[in-house]
């Protein structure tokens, strides 16, 4: 059967970038994006500001929900000692299929674990399965109607800790409007606002939301 666009996007970056060398597939993914076919990944413009939170938070522990064709994690893993532990959560199996083809093409396959999996089931699992005792930092870029649900199952479940930054993509596009209220309300977070353009679009406005937990 023909091939799905993030399929194609996996095509490209094999055939476009070089094996081993995560910024070029990034560069790959993100000329692709730009003048082949959009794709609701993180992009450049918003990446550059996610790169400057993991850079200044230099996490040893990290959590990422939605890895969809592998984009973010390889933008966040490129940043991460060899020590740290990174992982990735995702619930569509094709996606987590691209996603694993590019990590690997990348060279960041022993850096990041990759999960393919629900959430909800995975966040209660990760202090005994994942042996994870607190949370450094994690990036929420799911489906919207879940980061409210989410971020409080890693409240309940004691994985965030004082100065735990949380960071949100989408609260402008498609809109996270709920999610953003509790962050910036409950609270228990000191919330930043980071406005941005859409991945892959010069006039639509986007952001992320950076929420340090107060502990
Ligand atoms: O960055 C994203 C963008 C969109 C999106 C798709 C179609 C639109 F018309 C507008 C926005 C969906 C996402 C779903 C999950 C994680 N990130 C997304
Ligand atoms: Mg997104």
């Amino acid at each position: 059967s023909a091939m799905s666009k993030e399929q194609r996007v996996l095509q490209y970056v094999q055939q476009n970038a070089s094996r081993g060398d995560p910024d070029s597939v990034l560069a790959a993914v993100d000329k692709f994006g730009w003048e082949t076919e959009w794709a609701m990944n993180l992009g450049d413009v918003k990446g550059a500001i996610l790169d400057r939170f993991v850079k200044e938070t230099a996490p040893q522990t990290m959590l990422e929900l939605g890895t969809y064709m592998g984009y973010s994690a390889i933008r966040i893993a490129r940043l991460l000692p060899e020590t740290a532990k990174f992982m990735t959560v995702e619930f569509d199996q094709e996606n987590a299929a691209v996603a694993r083809e590019m990590i690997e093409f990348a060279g960041l396959q022993n850096r990041i674990i990759q999960i393919t999996s629900d959430t909800a089931d995975v966040i209660p699992q990760l202090k005994t399965k994942y042996d994870v005792e607190t949370l450094d930092m994690v990036f929420i870029d799911h489906w919207k109607d879940v980061y409210v649900r989410d971020i409080k199952l890693l409240e309940t479940n004691k994985l965030l800790r004082k100065g735990t930054v949380v960071v949100a993509d989408n609260i402008i596009k498609p809109g996270a409007p709920e999610y953003a209220e509790y962050v910036r309300t409950c609270g228990k977070y000191d919330s930043t606002f980071h406005e941005s353009r859409f991945e892959y679009s010069n006039d639509d406005i986007d952001g992320l939301e950076k929420s340090v937990f107060r502990g």
